[in-house]
């Protein structure tokens, strides 16, 4: 069993506030890590694209996600030592994540129809979709109507173009239609979540009165490393996969709202090799940053009467 030195866990196990409603953090450290596996576990609904997002991707949506200050130093609030101002290792210019207490943002869509956000120019271009140049620019007026930044706008339809392009055998077009539904009105919810070291996530379904069936959980981080996420079953059944940054997770239906998932707290994982299956790593966790992306119900836009 090797130790992956590539993947420094740049700060120490320390305590946040993780806000989500239906999602606190993990408390304890778990000691005894179970073998994750990195293959799609066999859970209905649940389909796992460990390098859907490229490098370039990748890349481009932290760079533009540090750009708009999320996790940036606020004086007040900066309870952590001067010490933690290292490299993320997460890319160039990811200045604003060193040295922030904070770790969670929530963007909010408008009600918007389906297609204004994640359609507009899905099916003239290839690639990366990243061309912003273009004088026509879907993106910017999709940015413009939806309230959302320009990245998240440009993830969406990225997002859109690659997994309407994957075999409908991989991942069957009903599931397809509801993530990105061609008709209808849609109020997309962001949630980033930054995780240091050896934080985790406790179990947890995400809320069925507020979000839609159909969930992308984005990973990113240092090349080669990731996070094991757990899913649990009522029955009992435990599935650990290990979650590489560039990858991406769809929960749907049975993995939606019959599994709770949540990320163990622990420094190390120890993951089952894909080459050779009788081979154990233990792979350091690193810093990562999840982008979950979420549909609406009808209505839970809306707070209070
Ligand atoms: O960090 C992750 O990948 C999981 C995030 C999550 O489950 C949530 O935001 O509800
Ligand atoms: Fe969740």
């Amino acid at each position: 069993m090797d130790v992956d030195d590539d993947c420094d866990s740049l700060f120490g196990s320390s305590g946040s506030d993780r806000g989500d409603a239906d999602a606190g953090q993990c408390g304890g450290v778990d000691e005894q890590p179970q073998v994750a596996s990195r293959q799609t576990p066999p859970i209905a609904g649940l389909f796992f694209f460990p390098a859907l997002l490229s490098r370039e991707v990748h890349d481009r949506v932290l760079a533009q996600v540090s750009d708009c200050g999320y996790f940036s130093l606020d004086a007040d609030e900066d309870e952590r030592g001067s010490d933690d101002t290292e490299t993320t290792g997460l890319g160039d210019g990811k200045d604003a994540y060193d040295r922030s207490p904070r770790n969670q943002a929530m963007l909010f869509a408008r009600l918007l129809p389906c297609n204004a956000v994640g359609q507009a120019d899905a099916d003239n271009k290839a690639g990366t979709g990243y061309d912003s140049a273009e004088a026509d620019d879907p993106a910017a007026d999709a940015q413009a109507c939806s309230g959302l930044p320009r990245w998240a706008v440009e993830l969406i339809q990225h997002l859109r173009q690659t997994l309407m392009a994957v075999a409908d055998d991989q991942l069957p077009l009903d599931v397809k239609q509801l993530v990105f539904p061609t008709s209808g009105m849609l109020s997309r919810q962001l949630i980033l979540n930054l995780y240091r070291g050896g934080e985790g996530l406790a179990s947890h379904v995400d809320l069925v009165n507020r979000f839609a069936d159909g969930i992308l959980l984005c990973s990113f981080g240092p090349s080669g490393c990731g996070t094991v996420m757990e899913l649990t079953h009522a029955s009992g059944k435990v599935h650990q996969l290990f979650l590489p940054s560039g990858s991406v997770l769809l929960l749907s239906r049975e993995a939606r709202y019959e599994w709770k998932h949540g990320i163990p707290a622990r420094s190390i994982d120890l993951v089952r090799s894909a080459d050779d299956p009788g081979h154990v790593e233990a792979i350091a966790r690193s810093i990562r940053l999840s982008i979950t992306i979420r549909s609406m119900l009808p209505g839970a836009d809306i707070v209070g009467e």
